[in-house]
């Protein structure tokens, strides 16, 4: 990892005729090639009193240009240096900032005759690419976006609406539905920005007859990967960022108003957010140290990576030579002084780097399996959902004309009513899983800054034995002893994310556990309810029109819950790629030691005992057989199949993805449990972060994992967030021979057990794991302990982490997630069981009346609500389609019942 200084280049437009004919005086000189000098116009040169303070300013940059350079030269010193770096993997940007009318979209866009950096870096990337295409195989792709009013559009796609901003769980930015065009023809890129450049929202101010009102991005990405497989399957991804930032404007200079003004204030406030973060990155290393809050604004979200992150970064900060534009020169150029002392890590973006993950194959192979069936049964679902819908047209029909005038209209209030009452359910249902969605994408932000922080400690203790050793062969060097090294401010910002992260996760706990409550009662109206039917409504045909409707609700809900279960296990695949990134960088260090103890071994001519010998051997075969590229290999292709999948099955279905089931619990009958995600213990991360000296992804995880291990355990609550723990703390767990696993207990009836651990296959996966295990142990005699997490396998050939460290942690959490859920479903059935009085149910127009309770038979609550859950794409999905508006909807709903609740 390099650090790197951003480089911070200063354009000087040309004196507009404009502003000539106002008679603008010249205000900044240019000296030398670094140097420019303001001068303030409204200072006095004749005034005595000021005479000892000069009316000029000299700001240094790593660039300056006046009106006379030209787009040539521009780009040659500020972006051309980027491309080879590009090409090799590196991430990169370049952005325009500075006031409206300054030149910004010139320097980036530029005119046919006079391109800018955009056409002018494609067109040496391209060629560049030509040159060394024998060696390597390139793919280059391109995407064009604006972010206007604090929204994101496709300048390719105007079409596809809104678009949403996601972090992916390698923590870079990605654009949800964004189109990406692979090219390899720089004119036919050209034409593409120019029809995009067209779509940019563009409007005359007073300050600049085509402003830019928005933020325009171009992102260009080059991947590469070598022809020859000797070198192994490794993939270099290099993303390039060229941006035309809106201008920097103050409502009075451009005399903006209405819609003007209100776009003013997006465009400042994003602005504003680039500012602070460049206030407070530029002061990261200094005295005042401050948090960098990326979040506030799209765009600083966006590039937050070309701030603060891995990127060689460059601004070209524009301003206009005139008196009349003084003061937003003035500012511009403090701020581009500021952006100086930024400081980005630098490293190149490897994917797909060799490492044995045999173990995950098996448990991708599995959850390919189970994602399978879990299809299959939703298909299922499905299709008898729309038999029952269709034998309810027919019963409604025939209800209509065989029934009297006054049972119709009591029939038409209870139907209205129950619809009305599973629709809130359902909706709540949504809101609920977006909420634990929204858990998932904390934990994995949290997990990304803990890998972060990881990193660092590594490195850290790696320099101090350096230091160590140094220390003792050169002793005049080392009177103040082992120094610590300033923390880097990734480091910092990470820690101060995770305690961002972690409050936000209790806020969210917060929301569920009161809609969770919310949503008992409700079952338990609608149940209420449910028991009135045989009273209120005589016909045997109502009767069964309103058992179907109950019906239609109970498989929307099973349908939904299997979704839910679906993308669980979709999100489980991607949580693995944390797994294996934290592993992989371990392989690298044992690796490593491996190196050096054997350079160490043939120097000191040290026998080596026969067994250690057939292992070398057996390493070194391994490595020539290639066998562990192979399985990394099928591990991406495996992975991103089924990821493709997922995202070909939300383009193609109607139905709702979700990313974490909701126990349907219905009129008091048990449905199958609910699955969340609790990977990492809250409390756990809440103690690392707190502690940060010695915070470790490994640590956390061991922690966890020794907090839920022994035979017979309780469940223990340290593996939970606190507000779960009172939920859980009488909750007895005892083994079950065979089933126990180290990572937590199983419940003592193997159904609940195979319930708990495995709901779509007949064993839970842990017993096999177990099992696996257990025989894995009998084959390993050979076997040899490098270190407490690894072990070696005569069926691997390799070093592997030992299961239980990774899948078995995940699997300890999933279970624990279900029994706590399971837990929980069983507290709020008895808890509504309790509640006398219904709460009223919101249903279209009409009312809900409190309904007394009889001792009429029981039946199944039921709903046919599918029409209103069709259509709506509850997922995210990064690169898949479009799908900004349902995730706002998503968003809404949630939000709406937040405030709700708040009413209530
Ligand atoms: N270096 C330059 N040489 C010649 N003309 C220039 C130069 N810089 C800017 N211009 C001209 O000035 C005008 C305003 O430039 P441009 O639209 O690029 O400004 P901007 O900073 O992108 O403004 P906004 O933020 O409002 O979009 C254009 O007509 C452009 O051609």
């Amino acid at each position: 990892m390099k650090e790197q200084q951003l480089m911070v280049a200063l354009r000087i437009r040309p004196l507009s005729e404009a502003e000539a004919e106002e008679g603008a005086a010249l205000v900044t000189r240019r000296v030398g090639e670094q140097k420019v000098v303001l001068m303030d116009p409204s200072e006095d040169p004749d005034d005595i009193l000021r005479a000892n303070r000069s009316r000029e300013k000299t700001f240094v940059f790593d660039m300056v240009f006046d009106h006379r350079a030209t787009q040539e030269e521009v780009y040659v010193s500020t972006t051309k240096s980027l491309i080879g770096g590009v090409i090799s993997g590196y991430n990169a940007t370049v952005f325009a900032y500075g006031p409206t009318g300054t030149g910004k979209t010139y320097t980036m866009l530029g005119t046919d005759c006079e391109p800018g950096i955009y056409i002018r870096t494609l067109d040496d990337l391209f060629k560049a690419l030509e040159g060394t295409t024998e060696e390597m195989d390139y793919g280059v792709s391109m995407s064009y976006l604006e972010i206007y009013n604090e929204v994101i559009r496709d300048l390719l796609n105007p079409s596809s609406g809104f678009l949403d901003l996601r972090e992916d769980p390698r923590g870079s930015i990605q654009i949800a539905g964004i189109t990406e065009v692979s090219t390899t023809n720089a004119q036919e890129i050209m034409q593409l920005l120019m029809k995009g450049n067209k779509q940019r929202t563009q409007e005359p101010t007073a300050a600049n007859e085509t402003s830019s009102r928005s933020h325009a991005v171009l992102q260009v990405t080059v991947t590469q990967k070598s022809r020859r497989k000797a070198t192994g399957e490794e993939v270099r991804v290099g993303k390039l960022f060229m941006v035309d930032l809106a201008g920097s404007e103050r409502a009075a200079q451009t005399q903006n108003q209405g819609k003007r003004m209100k776009e003013g204030a997006h465009i400042n406030r994003s602005l504003l957010a680039l500012g602070n973060c460049i206030n407070a990155l530029s002061e990261k290393k200094g005295s005042r140290a401050q948090f960098v809050n990326f979040r506030d604004s799209k765009l600083t979200r966006l590039l937050k990576d070309s701030l603060g992150g891995n990127s060689r970064t460059v601004m070209i900060a524009h301003i206009s030579p005139a008196s009349t534009s003084f003061e937003e020169s003035r500012m511009t150029l403090i701020y581009a002084y500021r952006a100086k002392n930024i400081k980005t890590q630098v490293k190149c973006n490897l994917q797909n780097v060799p490492y044995p993950i045999d173990q995950y194959t098996s448990i991708i192979a599995d959850l390919h399996r189970d994602i399978e069936h879990l299809k299959a049964r939703v298909e299922n679902q499905e299709k008898e959902q729309s038999a029952v819908r269709s034998d309810l047209g027919n019963l409604q029909a025939q209800g209509h004309q065989g029934s009297g005038a006054h049972s119709g209209q009591a029939m038409d209030a209870l139907r209205a009513q129950l619809l009305g009452a599973f629709r809130e359910q359902m909706e709540m249902c949504h809101s609920l899983m977006e909420l634990e969605n929204t858990n998932i994408e904390l934990h994995v932000d949290t997990c990304r800054h803990l890998l972060t922080i990881t990193d660092w400690e590594r490195e850290k203790a790696q320099g101090a034995a350096k230091e160590k050793k140094d220390e003792s062969t050169e002793e005049e060097d080392r009177e103040g002893g082992i120094t610590d090294s300033p923390e880097p401010h990734e480091v910092t910002v990470a820690r101060e994310e995770i305690n961002l992260l972690l409050a936000e996760h209790r806020k969210t706990m917060a929301l569920k556990a009161e809609l969770e409550q919310h949503l008992a009662n409700a079952k338990e109206k609608a149940s209420q309810m449910e028991e009135l039917f045989p009273r209120q409504i005589t016909s045997d045909d109502q009767q069964e029109v309103l058992r179907l409707l109950c019906r239609a609700h109970e498989l929307e809900l099973g349908n939904t819950d299997l979704q839910a279960k679906t993308l669980y296990k979709e999100n489980l695949l991607c949580q693995k790629d944390f797994v294996i990134q934290q592993l992989q960088q371990h392989m690298l260090l044992c690796e490593e030691i491996i190196q050096q103890q054997q350079a160490l071994i043939k120097a000191q001519n040290i026998p080596v005992p026969e067994t250690l010998a057939r292992l070398q051997q057996l390493h070194l075969s391994e490595l020539e057989e290639g066998t562990l590229n192979r399985l990394l290999v099928l591990h991406s292709m495996m992975s991103g199949m089924l990821r493709q999948k997922s995202i070909g099955a939300a383009a193609g279905k109607t139905t709702p993805r979700l990313h974490s089931p909701i126990s349907p619990d219905l009129h008091g009958k048990k449905s199958s449990a609910a699955i969340t995600t609790v990977p990492l213990s809250l409390e756990t991360l809440r103690e690392i972060a707190a502690n940060t000296k010695s915070i470790s992804l490994v640590a956390a995880s061991r922690c966890s994992r020794a907090q839920c291990r022994g035979p017979g355990s309780k469940v223990s609550s340290a593996c939970f967030p606190e507000d779960d723990m009172l939920e859980l703390k009488d909750l007895e767990v005892s083994s079950t021979p065979g089933c126990q696993t180290s990572t937590g207990g199983m419940l003592s009836e193997p159904a609940a057990a195979s319930q708990l651990c495995s709901p779509a296959r007949g064993a839970p996966r842990s017993c096999r794991d177990q099992e696996m295990s257990a025989e894995r142990a009998a084959r390993m005699k050979r076997s040899r302990s490098l270190e407490p997490n690894f072990h070696r396998t005569s069926k691997d050939k390799h070093w592997t982490p030992s299961r239980p460290n990774t899948d078995k942690a995940s699997e300890c959490h999933l279970c624990q997630a279900r029994l706590f859920h399971q837990s929980k479903a069983a507290s709020s059935t008895s808890t509504a069981a309790k509640v006398k009085v219904p709460i009223g149910h919101r249903s279209e127009g009409t009312p809900l009346e409190v309904l007394p309770k009889d001792n009429g038979p029981a039946s199944t609550i039921q709903q046919n609500n599918a029409g209103r859950v069709q259509g709506r794409v509850l997922q995210k999905q990064v690169k898949g389609p479009a799908d900004g508006a349902s995730s706002r909807q998503k968003q809404q709903s949630v939000t709406r019942w937040g405030n709700q609740l708040k009413i209530k």
